[in-house]
């Protein structure tokens, strides 16, 4: 049965990076793995195959947007990634009024999916549903696909929820989930949803790209 998103090419795409890297010590986005910025890493990986247009969730003050719109948080206070999510929903509201939905994903996750767009959206069903990525029994709603018709709740939420936790926000909507399979690799499963939030991490995940380069 064909979903409700007819062409997975056509969702708009906001690559989340307006949090604050605290964990890294430097705006991570620019951290290099495998003598690419994560950056230019997971937009060249979006535009691989699967998605367009991307645009860039973060600080006004952005050094480099490599080519890519930017989408400020329009609330202040670096409310969290959902923040970024809202800016999403509005921007798209604002530039592509006959989109349903718009996709997120995190700047910091660099092995994600290839398939991630389309199998979020075939797990869609009308126009009020958000899906989201899992992997071995985890949920990561960064990467997500989004209604732009619950923007006003998430607007009203964001500012109004004290602890402002993901899951409690996503409790309030019929959310699919969508589970990946973890990579082979030589050197053991990968996590497709790795995630680099410390100098510790990045060096992790340097074994785990030599690790997927090694391979055929
Ligand atoms: N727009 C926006 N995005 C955020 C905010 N906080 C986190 N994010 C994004 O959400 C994703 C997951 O967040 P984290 O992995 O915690 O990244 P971070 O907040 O930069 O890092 P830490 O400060 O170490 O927690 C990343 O892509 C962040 O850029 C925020 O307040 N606003
Ligand atoms: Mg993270």
């Amino acid at each position: 049965m064909p979903g409700f998103i007819a062409n997975t090419e056509d969702i708009p795409v906001v690559l989340l990076a307006g949090g604050r890297s605290s964990r890294m010590g430097a705006n991570k986005a620019f951290s290099l793995l495998g003598e690419e910025s994560l950056l230019a890493r997971i937009a060249a990986r979006i535009a691989q195959r699967q998605m367009k247009p991307i645009a860039l969730n973060a600080d006004t003050d952005w050094p480099d947007t490599m080519g890519m719109d930017l989408v400020p948080d329009r609330i202040p206070g670096k409310l969290g990634p959902l923040a970024g999510v809202l800016a999403a929903m509005q921007d798209t509201t604002l530039r592509y009024p006959h989109a349903s939905h718009v996709a997120t994903l995190p700047i910091d996750s660099p092995f994600f999916p290839l398939d991630l767009a389309p199998r979020l959206a075939q797990a869609i069903e009308g126009p009020n549903e958000i899906a989201i990525a899992a992997s071995l029994s985890q949920d990561h709603p960064v990467f997500g696909l989004w209604p732009v018709s619950i923007a006003a709740d998430l607007g009203t939420w964001i500012v109004s929820d004290e602890k402002r936790r993901v899951r409690d926000f996503l409790a309030r909507h019929q959310v699919r989930r969508v589970d990946f399979a973890a990579v082979e690799t030589p050197i053991g499963p990968l996590d497709p949803f790795f995630n680099i939030n410390t100098p510790a991490d990045l060096i992790e995940a340097e074994k785990w790209l030599a690790a997927l380069e090694s391979m055929p």
